[in-house]
């Protein structure tokens, strides 16, 4: 199987079409998890789903590196933005692991709005602490877009401080604090809207790389295997 580069940027078509498929599979987890369904509707959602998963395992791989590329050129604007990398965790559109951010830029920080809902559930009632780490590593992915800097996540600190409520629209506003060296400093916090309660802090040390490194990883990396029998075995 070879890897293949994704459809060329014009195809709005396709880009679209996943970016709906995305939200289908998402919403389909809240549903999934948030209701109760019988056993048969769930042996359909079975086989459905199965069916469409024999079908994507044969086709060629996927590069996602020209996400990156054209994301690292980008000026995100003063207030709402949208970005291209689609198959990002959290905040990709396209993503089954996406949580459906509305992104702000406000000055230098960057706000992320988000309503985290049932499959989202760790303890009875609240939000899973790692989604809500999870939020906060990808939001300060976009701080370094601000910055101009390459960088990996070295060192993730979140403190909770109040029950992370589902069903609740929060704000994830996250900035710049200082750099030392190659270590880039950036903290934040995690707010309930309607109520401004504090949910949640967070500090992060980022370790600035050389762009092309991501090149590089892209090019050593080796396809992933070849499940195409038996996706689940
Ligand atoms: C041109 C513009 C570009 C803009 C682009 C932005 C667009 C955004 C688009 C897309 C973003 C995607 C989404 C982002 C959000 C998610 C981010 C993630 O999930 S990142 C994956 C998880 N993290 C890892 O996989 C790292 C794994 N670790 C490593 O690869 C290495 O350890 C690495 C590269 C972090 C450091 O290794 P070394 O060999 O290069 O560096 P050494 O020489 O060991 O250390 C340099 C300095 O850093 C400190 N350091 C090293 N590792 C540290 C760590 N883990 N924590 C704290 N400090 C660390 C050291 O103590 C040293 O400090 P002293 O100079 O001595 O003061």
């Amino acid at each position: 199987m070879t890897e293949t580069a994704d459809p060329p940027p014009s195809s709005d078509d396709v880009r679209e079409s996943r970016q709906r498929a995305g939200r289908a599979i998402r919403d389909l987890s809240h549903a999934f998890i948030g209701r109760h369904a019988s056993v048969e509707q769930i042996d359909r959602l079975s086989e459905v789903l199965e069916g469409i998963t024999a079908e994507l395992w044969p086709q060629d791989h996927r590069s996602r590196f020209d996400a990156f590329d054209r994301e690292r050129d980008i000026d995100y604007p003063q207030g709402r933005f949208t970005h291209d990398f689609d198959d990002r965790p959290v905040s990709g559109t396209a993503s089954p692991y996406g949580l459906d951010l509305e992104l702000h830029r406000v000055g230098d920080e960057i706000e992320a709005l988000v309503t985290l809902r049932s499959a989202h559930e760790g303890a009875p009632g609240r939000s899973h602490g790692g989604v809500v780490a999870a939020l906060f590593d990808d939001v300060f992915g976009f701080v370094l877009g601000v910055i101009k800097q390459s960088a990996f996540t070295g060192e993730l600190t979140i403190r909770y401080h109040a029950a992370t409520p589902l069903f609740s629209e929060l704000a994830c506003r996250v900035r710049f604090d200082h750099q030392d060296g190659r270590k880039i400093y950036l903290v934040g916090e995690l707010t309930e809207r309607s109520s401004g309660n504090l949910i949640a802090t967070a500090k992060a040390t980022f370790i600035a790389v050389d762009p092309e490194m991501f090149a590089r990883l892209t090019a050593e990396r080796p396809p992933p295997p070849d499940e195409s029998s038996s996706p689940t075995a």
